[in-house]
């Protein structure tokens, strides 16, 4: 068995299976042995069935949130905005179900007609990541049984609870047995590597980090299984000179400190143009410094990392921008607690080449660097290996929408510190992944283009 742990205190939340290959295969058994009733399913009952399961998420909002909140550690009103977001995926895919997609057409040298379907692939292997538990999996699921494929998904062993409940939800609105099997296991390696060696897998759908991701990348060339990876980030946040301050200090709170920080779409590093740096962190760190840190129980708006070795990383990264002449400015205080809790902090005169501005922080701390010209900006920004999401607060639409342009990345909120959206294409460029989800995009990660071409004297 999994022995699952609250991060806030070290309390034991529940205890599931832990799966072996062997429980892989057999889940994969079941999902190809439902598959060929379910693809031929209507897609209006596949629809309804969603938008039923879109409901019940509602109904058990405060219980999934509350469950969200033990295994993963994260504040209640990021657990309560998380359900609503993660079920907004079901409302989204029941209304994207029935329009599959498909066209009719007459070839340009006359004589033929062509028709063009959208198949669903077949059996979806779905992995997923610890720090949206609820959304991570929703964002796939709803896609993949949208399309008329059956799945079989593995969580994170940090939290797996929540896949588990939502798996209940669907069997509640009416998924038949086997459209969808969850293993929860400690052998991530093991199961997904079965699963991508089966030849009823056909898509693995990845959220997680660049080198996972790029170890099954390498498993699924064996066998050219579809892949849609959403990896790492290192999200930019940039303020120009004439930007609203007061507003982009809102801004940052909310692209930095959402989840903690531990989000690939979060504010990994800032930068400030030199005449509103000082300005602006003042603005902003006297807004951290008010942040309550410590259990969700507590009413807190910062819970914990996930694990005592993630506080131990951003810990290194910080100590050595330190040594390296950055400085701290401001810093929240943090509860002398159990849990593996870490102080959100905001740090001045990082190097560019520090850790904590080439590297994912995923964690509650702000490093602000300065720029002066647009140029200077883009070629330091764009001198990253990740491309998801990205920020710009400028006080001239036109401006922001040409810096945002020159980024190099998926995702860019202007003026705003939120990108995520289920009717938006979620992805990144570069090593921060393949492929989008959400959108009419995410349906077709789950479709098998094909054509007929008949003779038509
Ligand atoms: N681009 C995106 O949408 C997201 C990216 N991430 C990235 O993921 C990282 C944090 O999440 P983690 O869960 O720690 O990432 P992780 O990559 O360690 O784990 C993600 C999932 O992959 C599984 N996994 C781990 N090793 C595996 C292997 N060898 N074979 C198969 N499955 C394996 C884990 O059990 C988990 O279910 C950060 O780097 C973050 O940026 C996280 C969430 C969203
Ligand atoms: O808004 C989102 O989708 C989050 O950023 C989720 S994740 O990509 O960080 O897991």
């Amino acid at each position: 068995m999994i022995t699952v742990l609250n991060p806030a205190d070290l309390t034991v939340v529940g205890e599931v299976p832990n799966g072996t290959t062997a429980d892989a295969v057999k889940a994969v058994d079941a999902a190809a042995n439902a598959f060929p009733a379910w693809a031929r399913t209507a897609p209006r009952t596949r629809s309804e069935i969603l938008h039923k399961t879109f409901e019940l998420m509602l109904r058990d909002r405060e219980k999934l949130a509350e469950l969200i909140c033990r295994e993963n550690g994260k504040s209640r009103a990021d657990a309560l905005a998380e359900v609503g977001y993660a079920a907004e995926f079901f409302r989204w895919y029941a209304e994207e179900a029935v329009r599959p997609g498909g066209d009719y057409g007459s070839a340009p040298a006359g004589g033929v007609r062509t028709i063009v379907t959208a198949k669903p692939i077949g059996v979806a292997a779905l992995v997923t990541p610890w720090n949206f538990p609820a959304a991570m999996a929703t964002r796939k699921i709803a896609p993949a049984l949208a399309a008329g494929c059956t799945a079989v998904l593995k969580p994170a062993a940090e939290t797996p609870l929540t896949a588990l409940a939502i798996a209940e939800l669907l069997t509640e609105a009416g998924v038949p047995a086997g459209v969808l099997t969850v293993v929860t296991t400690t052998d991530a390696a093991g199961v997904v590597s079965t699963w991508l060696a089966d030849s009823r897998v056909r898509v693995i759908s990845f959220t997680g980090s660049t080198p996972v991701g790029k170890a099954l990348l390498r498993q699924a060339a064996d066998r050219v299984v579809v892949t849609a990876m959403e990896l790492g980030g290192n999200a930019p946040f940039i303020v120009t000179e004439d930007a609203d301050l007061e507003q982009a200090a809102a801004g940052a709170m909310i692209a930095k400190f959402r989840n903690g920080g531990q989000a690939c779409t979060a504010a990994n590093r800032f930068y400030v143009h030199a005449d509103v740096a000082d300005r602006f962190t003042e603005l902003f760190g006297r807004e951290v410094e008010k942040l309550a840190v410590g259990p969700y129980s507590a009413g807190a708006q910062i819970g914990p990392l996930i694990s005592d070795s993630a506080v131990q990383r951003v810990t290194k990264v910080v100590d050595e921008a330190l040594a390296s002449g950055a400085r701290v400015t401001h810093q929240a205080a943090v509860p002398a607690a159990a849990g593996h809790f870490y102080a959100p902090t905001v740090l001045r005169d990082v190097p560019d080449d520090s850790t904590l501005f080439t590297e994912e922080i995923f964690g509650p701390v702000a490093s602000i660097a300065t720029w002066s010209t647009d140029d200077e900006l883009i070629a330091r920004v764009n001198d990253s290996e990740y491309g998801l999401a990205g920020y710009v607060y400028a006080g001239e639409l036109g401006r922001a929408i040409r810096i945002s342009e020159s980024l190099d990345v998926g995702m860019v909120g202007i003026n705003r510190g939120l990108v995520s959206d289920p009717s938006a294409p979620f992805g990144g460029v570069k090593q921060s992944g393949l492929g989008r989800e959400g959108a009419r995009a995410g349906l077709h990660e789950y479709q098998e283009t094909q054509y007929l071409s008949i003779d038509w004297p």
